[in-house]
């Protein structure tokens, strides 16, 4: 496993390229509520990154930053070493997936064409984005006969299918994840994120993920950051790293490791590290 101080080491050689760069950025709205207090951090491509922390914490705020929905009172985002503060943020966002809580489909339009929304409007010839629609639905496991219907004939499991595939139809290289799991029930949610780690599998984008659950942030994340009240960032590192060391009492109580029955630890089965609650349940299975 690739441990993230050996990552830094080789980007420090100048090995591995950067994909996206929050440095010093701090984020005040007019009411004075700070969102978001001098955070750096470093996320790097074809990984997953997961923003956790509970309600308040800036999550939000941070993922938004980076397609110009939030921009920053103080600092910079770099995507790719370019300050996006002077990038349109229409042209910006065009080039990066966003899904969405509650999948955020418009409800008059079918399903096909909701996924084909982005590419219409950056001038893909119709035919070409219905079918590139189609072969999404395909890679997000959702039956083709779905395609004509409306958002609101579908399951909440089948909406936040299309969300993602609406999010990949741009073929971004950076996809932007929020929350996205969050209204469906546990047992959809489960296969919803073993989805998305196929997905990851196969189509290695950078995706940045938001959640306040701990356990899907260490299911998914290769780099997990976990922040706090206020926007400020109390670890990072690879799930192995925070659950072997969690920084501080925050953290500690945060990942489990007082809180009893819910209390994470890893154990290997068959070769492959397994995280399990206290109860011996596996909670998911690190990236080698
Ligand atoms: N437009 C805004 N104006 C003023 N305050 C805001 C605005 N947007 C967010 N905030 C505040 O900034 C802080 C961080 O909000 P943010 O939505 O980023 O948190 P979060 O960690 O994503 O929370 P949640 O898990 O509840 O979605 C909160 O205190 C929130 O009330």
């Amino acid at each position: 496993m690739l441990r993230w101080n050996d990552w830094r080491a080789t980007r420090v050689r100048g090995r591995a390229e950067i994909v996206i760069e929050f440095r010093g950025v701090s984020k005040r709205f007019d009411d004075g509520t700070v969102a978001v207090a001098d955070v750096d951090i470093v996320i790097p491509p074809h990984r997953t990154t997961v923003f956790v922390g509970s309600s308040g914490s800036g999550k939000t705020t941070l993922l938004r930053m980076i397609n110009r929905m939030v921009d920053p009172t103080s600092g910079a985002v770099l995507i790719d070493g370019e300050d996006v503060a002077g990038v349109d943020p229409v042209k910006l966002r065009r080039g990066i997936g966003y899904v969405m809580q509650n999948s955020g489909l418009l409800p008059h339009r079918r399903v096909i064409d909701n996924v084909a929304t982005v590419p219409l409007l950056r001038g893909t010839p119709k035919r070409e984005a219905r079918a590139h629609a189609l072969e999404l639905l395909d890679t997000v496991g959702l039956d083709r006969s779905l395609a004509d219907r409306y958002p609101g004939q579908l399951s909440g499991g089948q909406q936040q299918r299309v969300g993602v595939a609406r999010g990949l139809a741009v073929d971004p290289n950076i996809l932007l994840m929020d929350e996205p799991f969050g209204a469906v029930d546990p047992i959809v949610r489960a296969e919803l994120q073993q989805e998305l780690l196929r997905l990851q599998r196969d189509l290695g984008k950078t995706v940045v993920f938001v959640t306040h659950d701990i356990d899907e942030a260490f299911l998914l994340g290769d780099q997990v950051i976990i922040l706090k009240t206020g926007g400020e960032i109390v670890q990072s590192g690879t799930p192995a790293e925070i659950l072997a060391e969690p920084a501080d009492d925050f953290v500690a109580g945060f990942v489990g490791a007082d809180r009893g029955k819910r209390a994470l630890h890893i154990t290997e089965v068959d070769g492959a590290r397994v995280v399990v609650d206290a109860d011996g349940r596996p909670a998911g299975v690190l990236a080698p």
